[in-house]
């Protein structure tokens, strides 16, 4: 539960709500009935239980989305119904709510709801004690909404930056191995439901080591960004690459057979001899280890496979192609 709410910034702000609901509102429910305030007390608790059953729809389907949308559609409107019964009082409820739809819902969606509950209030009137007040309160609601609207649009943006960043790795731009987990994963499930086939290549720069020792880390780093730049021209634009850690590079390759592979790889192998030098003069070289998906197997299985036909190339005297061994086939 705690590992959820750390992890879902949207089911922690709904998982918020619904214990702010059920602290905050119940007493007023309690209140408008013990008034003989029917209409408000009734308003209250069908607020109160929309809101419940959004967070536990939330909690068991792990959809926020719709749980959120729901809950921004309750809070705004819940409040304008407020209003209309309380008036004055009523109307202190809808800024908090008017803010809180910008953290359940999308950007654009909750400036809708908002502008819709807006519209509501001014179209039926009787919220407000005067045009002055009414005014006011929809200009203040506007202002509101609009900062909040600007700051979401702002917060979005850098979230998916952020995101997007976290699965680069910085030095050669490449994926990292965070999301060729996730890619490994969906290639199985493809493969699984449309009968894709996948090759996986894992290529590692030979004796690296020593041009980190003869030459400085800088220029390791730079070679390692021309091998990158040279695999780059090799590959399909449905091909993915990854780095999988230090000079240790990954290939997922669609709609591949063994032939037309050998080819590629070879090519590859060819053009590193020739065009990827250490400063020294000397060819920068790589062993490639090979596994092509099976029917049934897992991504564990289909990388542990790759992970040691590499092995065999290093073992085999390097910069060389190895083809896994099917024996070792382990279903998902
Ligand atoms: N410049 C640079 N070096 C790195 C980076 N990440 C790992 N390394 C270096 O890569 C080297 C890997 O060394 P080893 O694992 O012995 O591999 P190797 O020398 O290529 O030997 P074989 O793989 O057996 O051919 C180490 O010296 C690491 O410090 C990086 O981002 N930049």
């Amino acid at each position: 539960m705690y590992y959820r709410l750390r992890n879902n910034f949207r089911l922690s702000i709904i998982t918020l709500l619904g214990a702010s609901a059920v602290l905050g509102i119940t007493p007023f429910a309690v209140y408008r009935f013990w008034q003989g305030n029917l209409p408000a007390g009734f308003a209250d608790t069908g607020i109160l239980l929309s809101i419940c059953m959004a967070v536990v729809y939330a909690w068991r389907t792990g959809d926020t989305d719709r749980a959120g949308f729901v809950l921004a559609l309750v809070a705004v409107g819940g409040g304008a119904t407020v209003a209309t019964l309380l008036g004055e009082v009523g109307l202190f409820w809808l800024f908090p709510s008017l803010i809180t739809s910008f953290f359940l819902t999308s950007a654009l969606i909750a400036v809708l709801v908002n502008f819709g509950a807006l519209g509501f209030l001014l179209a039926e009137g009787t919220a407000f004690s005067s045009q002055e007040q009414m005014w006011s309160f929809v200009t203040t609601a506007i202002v509101v909404s609009c900062c909040a609207y600007v700051f979401a649009l702002r917060n979005d943006s850098q979230r998916e930056r952020l995101e997007h960043l976290a699965t680069l790795d910085p030095l050669t731009g490449v994926k990292n191995r965070r999301s060729m987990d996730q890619e490994l994963a969906a290639a199985v499930l493809a493969s699984q439901r449309n009968g894709v086939s996948y090759a996986l290549v894992v290529l590692d720069l030979d004796h690296f080591k020593r041009i980190n020792d003869e030459f400085g880390h800088s220029v390791g780093d730079t070679v390692l960004v021309e091998f990158v730049d040279l695999l780059v021209t090799h590959i399909r634009k449905s091909d993915q690459l990854f780095r999988f850690g230090g000079e240790e590079f990954v290939l997922l390759m669609p709609g591949v057979d063994e032939r037309g592979l050998d080819v590629v790889m070879n090519n590859l192998q060819h053009s590193l001899r020739r065009s990827l030098k250490s400063p020294g003069g000397q060819a920068v070289t790589a062993s490639l280890g090979i596994a092509l998906l099976q029917d049934g197997e897992s991504a564990a299985s289909w990388m542990a496979r790759a992970d040691d036909a590499l092995y065999r190339a290093k073992a085999s005297g390097r910069d060389c192609i190895i083809y896994a061994d099917l024996s070792a086939v382990a279903s998902g």
